[in-house]
């Protein structure tokens, strides 16, 4: 499976890079992982009417661009469906069956994501109602990918 995740900003804590860079490795054996960033805008400091929504257009616009052709988009909303580890599994599992091999998930940035983004997505998959920072989020998606071929391969794993 080729697994692109599209994110919002770098990583910019060690501890967040040395998570990445460990789950990277724990995922070489079952799947490609690429990596792709876009530039995170400064949040407005003002509330001026509109500026939100200018900064998610911009990053929006960066987002849709980098999106690989023929794949399946997942876009992480807090305000999506919720599914647990297993059902995540069934559905990575389901898309191999049917030779959908290419994914894309997007991790928006501090503002969230635009709603073309949303709407441009297969699947808006939400980790639970809490507002988790992007850059965590990326971690525990990258672990949640880890513990689902886990699952899919029957392969020892905490439950
Ligand atoms: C800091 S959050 C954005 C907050 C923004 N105010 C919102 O409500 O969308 C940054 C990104 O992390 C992801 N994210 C954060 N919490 C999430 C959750 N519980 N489920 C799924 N994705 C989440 C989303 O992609 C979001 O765009």
């Amino acid at each position: 499976m080729h697994i692109t995740l599209l994110c919002v900003g770098k990583l910019k804590e060690d501890f967040l890079l040395l998570a990445q860079k460990e789950y990277l490795k724990r995922l070489s054996p079952y799947a490609r992982i690429e990596l792709v960033e876009v530039r995170e805008e400064s949040l407005p400091a003002s509330g001026r009417a509109g500026a939100l929504e200018a900064v998610l257009k911009k990053e929006g616009t960066r987002l849709l661009e980098r999106i690989p052709d023929n794949c399946v988009t997942i876009a992480l909303d807090r305000k999506g469906m919720m599914l647990s580890s297993k059902e995540f599994a069934g559905y990575l599992a389901e898309l191999g069956l049917r030779g959908q091999n290419k994914l894309c998930f997007i991790i928006g940035g501090s503002a969230g994501l635009a709603g073309d983004v949303l709407a441009r997505a297969s699947l808006r998959l939400s980790f639970s109602k809490f507002t988790f920072p992007h850059q965590l989020m990326r971690i525990i998606l990258l672990e949640q990918i880890y513990r689902a071929f886990k699952i899919i391969r029957g392969e020892k794993y905490h439950l």
